[in-house]
């Protein structure tokens, strides 16, 4: 039997048609038991609950920091991490394991799966990071990516990894599942890697407009169906890394991530919906994004899709909940270099970051404003987990 059925979007124009993908577990998820959840502060957060104390996880919270992470990578590529899914699952609960004060685990992978489903090559080069050796340099390599993505066949090893993840987890906390935003994941396919100035990709927005906009659609598409996967395999909340955000001008977010944006999370919602899923919310990361006017585009969920935007360490909460409002929960903020500041200087800054939170009302998820860096001591990360405990106690 074919689950290949299409459905319109409801509040919108009708016009849009949402195709539901062919995943394994389409018809199945119900029938699925899962351990009773025992500790469901991020949930009860991210639907802008206050709670007793802010809920806490770290994004890269599984990463070269750890030496347990760096004796198992000795022996396995990157991306064969991510694509078994005993590897990726071992991985995902090491912080778990070491670090019981966490509040969430995060499925380990990488958000460079999707270029790869999209038919791209990708490297991971030990001191370059993420290589594309082969980028999209104009329009007309746009015919090098698949145009249709069957996300069950490229990317099921990501479903199973997250099945057998939150059996293991047995309800102890909530495992998010992720996926990289369409803008951010294009400046990679365009630049082929990482970059300082974001010239190919810009260029690609100023040069070829249109020609973006179709390019981040298929991107989100991709990205909406392997959201739509994690959730049916197991996942309880998701995050949208839009971690290039900042690059754009204001006027170029709004024209070109966030329509991109919108189509994942109301093709996710849409989907569910249709399946009889219960609803599932949505984190946004839009590192660096920091205008009043984008940022109050991204204020109300019933418009987005997403509960809860993440911040930058730059951001001061106080200020964004006056831009924002109180409809959307907010995730953050802690600079990471905060990690390197020894036990007194984590002590003093997490206090007083605990206290603008404190000021700034509404559901709060504390998580520093970028991904853990490899140079941080495994205790000083303790140390932080036990301070933003302590501190964050209303
Ligand atoms: C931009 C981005 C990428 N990947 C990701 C982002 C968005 C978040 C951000 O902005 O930091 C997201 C990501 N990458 C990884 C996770 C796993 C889950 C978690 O613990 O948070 C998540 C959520 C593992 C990883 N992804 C990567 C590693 C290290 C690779 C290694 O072991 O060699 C890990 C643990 C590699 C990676 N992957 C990427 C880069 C730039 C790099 C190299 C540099 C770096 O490590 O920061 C792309």
């Amino acid at each position: 039997m074919s689950t290949q059925v299409t459905t319109s979007p409801s509040g919108q124009n009708g016009q849009t048609e949402y195709k539901i993908p062919n995943l394994k577990n389409i018809n199945t998820w119900k029938q699925t038991q899962w351990p009773k959840l025992k500790n469901d502060l991020i949930l009860r957060a991210v639907n802008g609950d206050k709670t007793d104390r802010a809920p806490v996880w770290v994004m890269r919270q599984a990463g070269r920091y750890l030496p347990e992470f760096l004796a198992l990578r000795a022996d396995h590529s990157f991306f064969e991490c991510c694509q078994t899914p005993t590897l990726s699952s071992t991985l995902t609960l090491q912080p778990i394991q070491r670090y019981p004060l966490l509040d969430s685990s995060i499925i380990f992978c990488d958000i460079l799966v999707v270029p790869q489903a999209l038919g791209l090559e990708v490297l991971m080069e030990p001191q370059r990071g993420p290589v594309l050796p082969s980028p999209l340099i104009d329009p007309g390599h746009l015919t090098r990516l698949k145009t249709e993505v069957d996300v069950e066949k490229e990317l099921g090893y990501v479903f199973e990894a997250i099945t057998m993840t939150r059996r293991k987890l047995e309800g102890k906390i909530p495992l998010i599942g992720f996926c990289g935003a369409p803008w951010t994941l294009m400046a990679y396919m365009v630049e082929g890697g990482g970059s300082k100035t974001f010239e190919k990709s810009k260029s690609w927005l100023y040069k070829w407009p249109e020609e973006s906009k179709g390019l981040l659609k298929r991107i989100a598409d991709v990205c909406a169906d392997l959201l739509i996967g994690q959730v049916l395999a197991g996942a309880q909340l998701l995050q949208v890394f839009d971690s290039w955000a900042g690059e754009l001008t204001p006027h170029q977010f709004q024209q070109f991530a966030l329509p991109s944006l919108l189509h994942i999370s109301h093709k996710v919602h849409h989907v569910l919906s249709t399946l009889g899923h219960p609803s599932i919310p949505i984190i946004l990361f839009p590192k660096g994004v920091h205008s009043p006017q984008s940022l109050r585009l991204l204020s109300d969920p019933k418009i987005t899709g997403y509960s809860a935007l993440g911040l930058d360490w730059t951001l001061d909460p106080v200020e964004v909940r006056e831009i924002v409002g109180m409809k959307v929960a907010l995730q953050g903020n802690f600079d990471p270099v905060v990690l390197y500041g020894g036990r007194e200087g984590i002590e003093r800054e997490v206090e007083r970051v605990c206290n603008r939170w404190k000021l700034a009302g509404g559901g709060w998820i504390a998580n520093l404003g970028h991904g853990i860096t490899p140079g941080v001591k495994p205790e000083d990360m303790g140390w932080f987990l036990e301070c933003v405990h302590r501190f964050s106690k209303r």
